[in-house]
């Protein structure tokens, strides 16, 4: 593999609770809804913009009421997630050791800017992706393959040399309509969920794995 491209939430950080947690809450205690956290959880992909309109339909809010909604849940995110804020375990190293031996690396996220930054400034990490690719980047996200396209481009790499860190079924599934392999952390679903793709090459607890550590050559 030529690059990386690592998927943000859930990938790098082992949030997706504290997403789900701040979405449920707004949609049961401010938007009048009543989804249970099984009904929440499987709609944790893709621009918050198309988890509003996927739950609530195309018709319930115009395009600034759902930038509204979102920063309200970035920010009760961010509020609650903040003390928790770190690194999978292993992935500073294999940051650190990529950028040694001149893998260039990307984040492709369907998070807005205010949440990426979130994560590279209070963890320091900004310098080693070459290409961030947000929620604002792309015209749809995830599985639509747009967002690690995108990435690929700026890497000036061919996407089949792109290896994706997912941690979502959506994900992987966007890596596999991008026409790249993927390596699944399985912080957020189970290794079952992941069956129909083929492009998923193996499963791991976090950066610390033997097999994602060779990928480095450590
Ligand atoms: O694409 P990523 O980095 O996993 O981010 C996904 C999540 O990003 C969050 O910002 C959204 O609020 C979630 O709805 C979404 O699931």
């Amino acid at each position: 593999m030529k690059a990386f491209i690592f998927d943000l939430n859930g990938t790098m950080v082992h949030d997706m609770e504290y997403h789900t947690r701040a979405w449920q809450q707004l949609f049961n205690e401010d938007l009048g809804g009543s989804f249970s956290w099984d009904e929440v959880k499987p709609q944790m992909y893709g621009k918050n913009r198309e988890v509003l309109v996927r739950l609530f339909g195309p018709d319930r809010f115009t395009d600034e009421e759902m930038d509204r909604v979102s920063l309200e849940k970035e920010r009760r995110y961010q509020r609650e997630f903040l003390p928790h804020l770190a690194l999978l375990p292993g992935l500073m190293e294999l940051l650190e050791q990529a950028h040694q031996r001149g893998i260039p690396m990307a984040i492709g996220s369907a998070a807005i800017p205010f949440n990426i930054d979130f994560v590279l400034d209070n963890l320091n990490i900004r310098h080693y992706f070459q290409a961030i690719v947000s929620a604002d980047d792309v015209t749809v996200s995830k599985p639509n393959p747009e967002v690690f396209l995108r990435c690929a481009e700026l890497l000036g790499v061919p996407p089949a040399d792109c290896l994706v860190f997912e941690d979502v079924p959506k994900g992987a599934e966007a890596a596999q309509n991008a026409g790249m392999k993927a390596v699944v952390l399985t912080t957020t679903h189970e290794v079952a969920e992941f069956a129909h793709l083929p492009n998923v090459l193996h499963f791991a607890p976090d950066f610390t794995d033997a097999f994602v550590r060779g990928l480095v050559g450590a």
